[in-house]
Formats: C-alpha cells, sequence, structure tokens
C-alpha cells in the first residue's frame, strides 16, 4: 500500500473535527483505533504499551488528517517521535481517508462538567472551545462556579481579584510572578485560583495556547510520591515543567514535607527562570510561613504577594446578594442583612448557612424570614454567639485604646473614653446576636437608643475616616479570630 505520511505535531486541541464520506462514521471509526491499538500493543509489548501509548486518544478524524490526543506535551513529542510512524501505518491500513496523524495536548472529544486541569490543558486558539483532559480519580478538579463572574469583589478582596485578572489576562508579566495569593479560611483564595484557571484555560490569548496545570499542594505531594515509587521521576517533573501556568492551591501543606517541598523548589525554578506564571494561595504570607525553607519563601515572596482580608458587613451581603440571586430565590434583604451580621466567620460558612435556609425553605415551602433563619440555623447563630462575647470584645478594645475595662461601664464622656465605648458597642453589634438592650446592660445598664446612636455613629466615622475604619476592621479581625 502506498502511504503518504505526514505527522504533526501541534499544541491545541482537537477542534472543529470534520469527516466525510463512508470512513467517518463514528462507530466505524471507533472500532478502526480499537484495532490500531491492538496493533500497536502487539508490535510494541505490554510494558512498553503501557507507558507510552495506553494514554493516546483518538479525537477525530479531520479531512485526511487523524488528531489523536495525550494529556502532556511530553508525551506528546516522545510518542509523536517514538511511535508517530507506525501510529500513522497502522491508521493508513485501516482508513484509506488517513494521510497524515496530528498529535495535540488535551483530551477527546467529549467535555466534561468541570475540566480537570490537574493534568495539562491546553487552550485553545481564539474561537475554538477549549479542550480538557478528561476527569481522572485523585486528581483535582475545577469547581465551575468558581469564576471572575461569580466572585464578588469588594474592599477585603478587590486587590487580590485585580491581581488575580491580570495574571489571567497577561500571564508571567514582571512584578506579578509568581502570584502569592493568601488569606484565612473560605475566603476566596480558591475560588480566585479556579478563575484564573478557567480564564486561562477558556480564553487565548492572540491565538497562542496556554497550558495550566492547577492542583492542590496535596495532590503535588501525592503525584510525586508515587513518581518516586514507579520510577518515573523524570516523567513528573517534564510534565510540569513542560506547563505555562502552574498553580498551586494550600501550600502550607507542604510544611514539614522536605523532599516534596525540595522537588517543588526545583519545578518552581525551572519554570519561572523560563518565563512562565506561578500561582499560588496559602493561608499565610510567604514570610508567616515558618516550616518553609528560607530559599523559597525568600522566592514565593518576590513576585506579587495579595491578601485576601477578612470579610466585611458590606462584601458579606453582597454575596449573600449575589447567591440567592444565582439560586433563584427570593429572600428578604432583612434576612440577608441578619446572615452577613451574624455570620461573620468566612464565605463558605455564610453560603453554607443560606443554602440551608433555601433548602428549608424549598423542602416545606416556607417564606425566608428572621424567624425561620433562627429556627434553621440555630446551631450556626449559637457557635457564633459563643466565639465572641461582650467581655471579650470590650476587653480587646480596651487594650487597643489603651483604657481601663471599668470605663466600658462607667459614665464618664469624655472623647478618649466615649468613642473606643461606641467601638466596643458597634463590634458587640456586630460579632454577637445579641439584642440592643442587652449590649446596654452589659455597657453599664445603657439604654438601647445609646447603643444605637453608638452604632450610627461608628459607621459614619468608618466611612469618613481611613484610619478609624482600619482601627475597627483591625479590632474585628483580632476578635473573629
Ligand atoms: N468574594 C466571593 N464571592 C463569591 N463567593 C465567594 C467569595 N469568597 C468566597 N466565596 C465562596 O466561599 C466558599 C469558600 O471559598 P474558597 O474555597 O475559595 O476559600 P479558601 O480561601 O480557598 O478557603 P480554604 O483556606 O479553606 O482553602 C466558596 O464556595 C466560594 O465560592
Amino acid at each position: 500500500m502506498g502511504i503518504n505520511l505526514e505527522i504533526k505535531t501541534s499544541g491545541q486541541g482537537g477542534v472543529g473535527l470534520q469527516t466525510s464520506a463512508v470512513w467517518n462514521d463514528e462507530s466505524q471509526l471507533a472500532e478502526q483505533w480499537a484495532r490500531v491499538r491492538a496493533r500497536l500493543q502487539a508490535e510494541v509489548g505490554e510494558v512498553e504499551y503501557r507507558t507510552w501509548l495506553k494514554q493516546v486518544s483518538f479525537a477525530g478524524l479531520a479531512g485526511d488528517e487523524v488528531v489523536v490526543m495525550l494529556p502532556t506535551r511530553f508525551l506528546r513529542d516522545w510518542v509523536n517521535k517514538e511511535y508517530g510512524e507506525l501510529i500513522a501505518s497502522f491508521w493508513q491500513q485501516e482508513n484509506q481517508l488517513v494521510k497524515r496523524v496530528e498529535f495535540r495536548t488535551g483530551a477527546p472529544a467529549s467535555r466534561p462538567a468541570a475540566p480537570d486541569l490537574a493534568e495539562p490543558v491546553q487552550a485553545p486558539s481564539a474561537g475554538q472551545p477549549a479542550m480538557v483532559a478528561p476527569r481522572q480519580e485523585n486528581m483535582a478538579a475545577l469547581d465551575q462556579r468558581f469564576t471572575f463572574e461569580t466572585f464578588v469583589v469588594g474592599k477585603p478582596n478587590e486587590f487580590a481579584y485585580a491581581c488575580a485578572r491580570r495574571v489571567a489576562e497577561a500571564p508571567a508579566t514582571a512584578g506579578f510572578n509568581p502570584l502569592f495569593l493568601y488569606g484565612g479560611v473560605g475566603l476566596g483564595k480558591t475560588h480566585l485560583m479556579h478563575a484564573i484557571a478557567w480564564e486561562l484555560s477558556t480564553n487565548a490569548r492572540g491565538g497562542r495556547p496556554v497550558s495550566v496545570a492547577y492542583m492542590s499542594a496535596e495532590k503535588f505531594m501525592y503525584r510525586f510520591i508515587n513518581a518516586l515509587r514507579s520510577q518515573s521521576t523524570l516523567e513528573f517533573k517534564n510534565e510540569l515543567r513542560s506547563v505555562d501556568v502552574l498553580m498551586i492551591d494550600d501550600l502550607q501543606f507542604l510544611i514539614g514535607k522536605d523532599n516534596t517541598q525540595e522537588e517543588f523548589f526545583h519545578t518552581f525554578n525551572a519554570l519561572v527562570d523560563a518565563g512562565k506564571q506561578i500561582v499560588i494561595s496559602a493561608d499565610k504570607s510567604p514570610s508567616d510561613l515558618s516550616g518553609l525553607e528560607d530559599r523559597l519563601r525568600t522566592r514565593l515572596g518576590c513576585g506579587m504577594v495579595a491578601d485576601l482580608h477578612a470579610t466585611t458587613f458590606e462584601l458579606r451581603y453582597s454575596i449573600l446578594e449575589a447567591k440567592a440571586q444565582r439560586a433563584g430565590v427570593e429572600v428578604p434583604p432583612k434576612v440577608l442583612e441578619f446572615l452577613a451580621r451574624k455570620i461573620t466567620s468566612n464565605n463558605r460558612e455564610l453560603e453554607g448557612a443560606l443554602n440551608r435556609l433555601v433548602a428549608h425553605a424549598n423542602l416545606f415551602n416556607r417564606q425566608v424570614t428572621i424567624d425561620t433563619a433562627h429556627e434553621v440555623l440555630h446551631d450556626v447563630l449559637k457557635a457564633h454567639d459563643r466565639k465572641i462575647s461582650i467581655q471579650e470584645i470590650q476587653k480587646r478594645v480596651c487594650e487597643h485604646y489603651n483604657i481601663r475595662i471599668a470605663e466600658m461601664s462607667s459614665a464618664r464622656r469624655a472623647r478618649n473614653i466615649a468613642r473606643p465605648r461606641q467601638v466596643a458597642m458597634y463590634l458587640a453589634k456586630q460579632l454577637t446576636s445579641k439584642s440592643l438592650p442587652d449590649i446596654g446592660r452589659h455597657f453599664g445598664n445603657r439604654d438601647h437608643t445609646t447603643v444605637m446612636h453608638a452604632v450610627s455613629r461608628v459607621t459614619e466615622l468608618i466611612a469618613q475616616d481611613a484610619a478609624f475604619a482600619e482601627d475597627v476592621e483591625l479590632l474585628k479581625r483580632l476578635l473573629e479570630n
């Protein structure tokens, strides 16, 4: 049989595959591919087949070109070089339309609910759909809900959001590499990481494909250990070092894992030196991640470090409003306000509370009201009350302003006493679910109208005076932690 074969390697996903005539029948092509695989297996032997060829998948026939996919660039190039001609020849013998075989990175046809970017994925060129790797066990998947569009931006996270946007639009820009996102539990780090990965994998820049590998630090360690066990560390290294963007979530997990840290450090250096983008998230800033090697901490902090601050009432309210709207459920503003005031710990808990409330309302066909919120969320609300007492608030505020604790209940009205007292009342309203009269009782039996006045005065001052706002925010964070 005369074979005129041309083998091409491309970084683009298997897209726009169109076929013609008899040879393009899907089931026929599948059968042909099965036979090609069987012949490859027989030809190269079981061990070689399992090592290199098992991961080749068939994406389709485009004109006279068979497109096959491999999960990584390294594998793509290797298989092309070592087995390209053989694969093409077997195809040619199966299907007379085939003239060429094209090797691409990514995965074939069906798009899973959420792409799995633990394996590098090629973003498509403009106008083409993203190619995504198949969902595989033990790999981190991207959450479809975690996009830039669903991320609510407010004061505490606007800087981190802007940095994330910037990296998604222009990876490896000087000053933004690595991008290090950090903040307390449930404040949106993973959400932003996924948003960057989605953006990069679905929006090619100028037609240039971008390969992204996203995984948790835990997954990184797991894969590294597996590679050591199966003596495939070289493949692991090459695979990671072939990506354009490496994203590692929850880096603090590597604390105390010296060998994995070492491996990560080398991967990090290799990528940054090659002008690739790294994005990291952790619960603390690089300088506070004690337990990480100094040289790694230094490198982590040399790009852009962006903090996701504790939430504010306004942000919590906006998040609840957006989530309720997306869920298509009407939640009265009063209830949103109630939740935003009471559930101050983090956005995950806030979201969980809203979900419970909405599920309850649907299940029992009841309206969402403050009463149902009390009823359904009594455990969460109680836990929050338990966490922060008015006495604790008073103690912290007094320490901060350097006044005696007795002044919280005294009748003195000098500004240097009255203002901290008002701040303490304001925080008591924000951070506990005590009623205004209750709060008043803790402050020398003051009337509830005095507490109301304190709350509105402090709210006004926060809006007018940035330094004062920062003070109050700091106190709040200290108390919440
Ligand atoms: N600004 C935000 N807008 C919309 N949703 C948010 C925002 N911040 C957090 N969330 C939601 O809160 C939940 C927790 O966020 P995420 O998992 O990103 O937190 P995290 O900072 O990674 O926490 P952890 O430290 O536990 O890993 C998610 O459902 C996320 O969508």
